[in-house]
């Protein structure tokens, strides 16, 4: 980190660098962009409509790189507590305002937030893959999904409803609810632009405001939704973007008693900070999606013929999609003893095939998570598991400028309670294990102090049924993968996190109820 009090933190320069980037919208308009700027990109945060420069000068600035060349892509505050407090002040001033406009006008803003986002799909995804280090393809289909977040919130709002009862012709009671209030939200770098839209759109659907903070490895793309907010002109202040740590940016905008609710999604270690951060405000609302280790069962029928190539495809997928950087991800596939060996040869010669470096696999989101991972790696070769695909990539030298390239891994041979099979590793590592039956299946599944997600791949209609349900995971899916309907309840059971979000789930996280009761005299 530096401090700086660079002329590129003024209101002009700020506005003349953001009417530039907005017109690239392709790879090579990015990196030109890139090339053209005289010393690294600065990004403002964006609070009460405006790309703000920080009040407290100098400035520390954290370094931000491009995980597919490991050069510097770009700097960015690390917004200390007294500007953490004026965002949220912002917000709290919004609220008064904000949570009085009818649900129509708040509809109308989401759909406006969605269309401009479609229009801008390309410049989104282009600037994603380069922050974060995934494909180009992978950040499409996110920022679709991110789109998908804000038009399926609303129309939700335009149809949620509430409880009414009559009490023996007494009385009528009925459900009020109300916004919550200003609301942390805080998103992690793996999937950048469509895990804090997640979480936006809910927020402001439902009458609350934000204050938004993406992780500090990827906040390139939620820099730009804060232009795309001004542009599509929701009101200022109603969502704030600012940028930084976790220990100062973060933890000072949890903590702040003007913050009446908090949706976290990140590593567990960082929901215990702030559940514990917020113990003794009992009012806040918490909502935190944690990580997760998360069983994949392969039944010997699922490699019937008729289902085999599928059953592949998925457990693949599952395993390596976004560089197995997804909190859903199965890292962990059980496979029943009489199918192990076909398993483990043809998801090995699938995935060597269809995950290709560069090309359908993208980098990792950090050198500090490449050595993590290549970490784990070199336990495996330590605990003697055999690699049925990749090795140990190369120890990487910061200044070295090198992309954050890991071949995806496929372990067998995992010693028994190895934390190789209890750890997050995050990234394309999958460990593949041998089960005798159904019963060893679900204890094997449910050996882990996660309870994210599942995978459950099987022809027999009952089993999918009496496994499923026993599966401590808060989704589990069975014969598929990562299948998303945005009104079910998302999120885990065990460490994996509390509450759930997605439609109703959503309300509960950001309005309060009340229960009023009118006698019928
Ligand atoms: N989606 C998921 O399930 C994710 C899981 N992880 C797991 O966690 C491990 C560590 O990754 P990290 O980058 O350290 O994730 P993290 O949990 O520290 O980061 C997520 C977000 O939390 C913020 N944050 C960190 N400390 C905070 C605090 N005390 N108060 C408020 N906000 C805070 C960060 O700035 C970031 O915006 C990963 O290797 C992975 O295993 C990480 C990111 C996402
Ligand atoms: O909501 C989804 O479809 C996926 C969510 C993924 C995460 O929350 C994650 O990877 O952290």
């Amino acid at each position: 980190m530096e401090a700086t009090n660079s002329e590129q933190w003024t209101q002009q320069a700020l506005e003349e660098f953001a009417t530039e980037i907005w017109t690239c919208n392709t790879v090579e308009r990015a990196a030109s962009f890139i090339g053209s700027q005289k010393s690294p990109i600065c990004l403002p945060n964006y609070v009460a409509g405006r790309l703000t420069p920080l009040q407290s000068q100098p400035m520390a600035l954290i370094d931000s790189f491009n995980p597919q060349t490991g050069s510097l892509l770009c700097k960015l505050p690390c917004t200390p507590a007294s500007d953490v407090e004026t965002a949220i002040q912002h917000a709290r001033h919004a609220f008064t305002t904000w949570s009085k406009t009818t649900r129509r006008e708040r509809s109308s803003h989401l759909r406006r937030i969605s269309d401009l986002l479609q229009e801008h799909r390309e410049l989104f995804a282009v600037w994603e893959s380069i922050d974060q280090g995934k494909t180009l393809e992978r950040a499409r289909i996110e920022v679709d999904r991110a789109i998908s977040n804000f038009s399926y919130f609303s129309t939700y709002i335009l149809h949620e409803h509430t409880t009414a009862r009559m009490v023996d012709g007494v009385a009528l009671t009925y459900e009020h609810r109300s916004p919550a209030g200003v609301f942390a939200l805080i998103s992690p770098w793996n999937m950048p632009l469509y895990l804090l839209t997640w979480k936006i759109a809910p927020c402001i659907a439902f009458g609350c405001t934000a204050v938004a903070k993406p992780s500090e490895i990827t906040s390139m793309s939620a820099y730009l939704l804060g232009l795309l907010l001004r542009k599509a002109e929701l009101p200022p202040g109603v969502v704030n973007i600012i940028l930084g740590d976790g220990p100062t940016t973060g933890a000072a905008l949890v903590a702040s008693p003007s913050v009446d609710g908090v949706s976290f999604t990140g590593g567990t270690q960082t929901g215990i900070a702030i559940r514990r951060a917020t113990a003794h405000q009992i009012r806040k609302h918490l909502s935190l999606e944690l990580g997760g280790k998360n069983p994949n069962l392969v039944f010997a029928d699922a490699m019937d013929p008729a289902t085999r190539d599928r059953t592949i495809r998925i457990a693949a997928s599952a395993a390596f999609e976004n560089q197995g950087e997804i909190c859903l991800c199965g890292s962990r596939i059980y496979v029943e003893r009489a199918v192990y060996e076909d398993f483990v040869r043809e998801i090995t010669e699938y995935v060597a095939e269809k995950y290709v470096l560069r090309k359908t696999v993208g980098a990792v989101a950090s050198l500090q998570h490449y050595d993590k991972i290549r970490g784990y790696l070199q336990m495996a070769v330590e605990e003697k598991a055999t690699f049925k695909l990749g090795g140990i990539p190369p120890a990487l030298d910061k200044d070295q400028n090198q992309g954050y390239w890991i071949n995806p891994a496929i372990l067998t041979d995992v010693a028994s309670g190895s934390v190789l099979q209890k750890d997050e590793i995050f990234g394309p590592v999958v460990t593949i294990s041998p089960f005798e039956d159904e019963e060893e299946a679900v204890r094997l599944a449910n050996d882990s102090e996660y309870g994210l997600a599942a995978v459950v791949l099987t022809n027999d209609g009952a089993r999918m049924r009496r496994v499923g349900e026993r599966i401590e995971a808060g989704m589990v899916w069975v014969n598929c993968w990562l299948v998303r309907e945005l009104g079910t309840p998302f999120g885990g059971m065990k460490n994996s996190g509390t509450g759930r979000e997605g439609g109703e789930y959503s309300r509960e996280v950001f309005t309060v109820v009340r229960t009023l009761h009118l006698p019928s005299d």
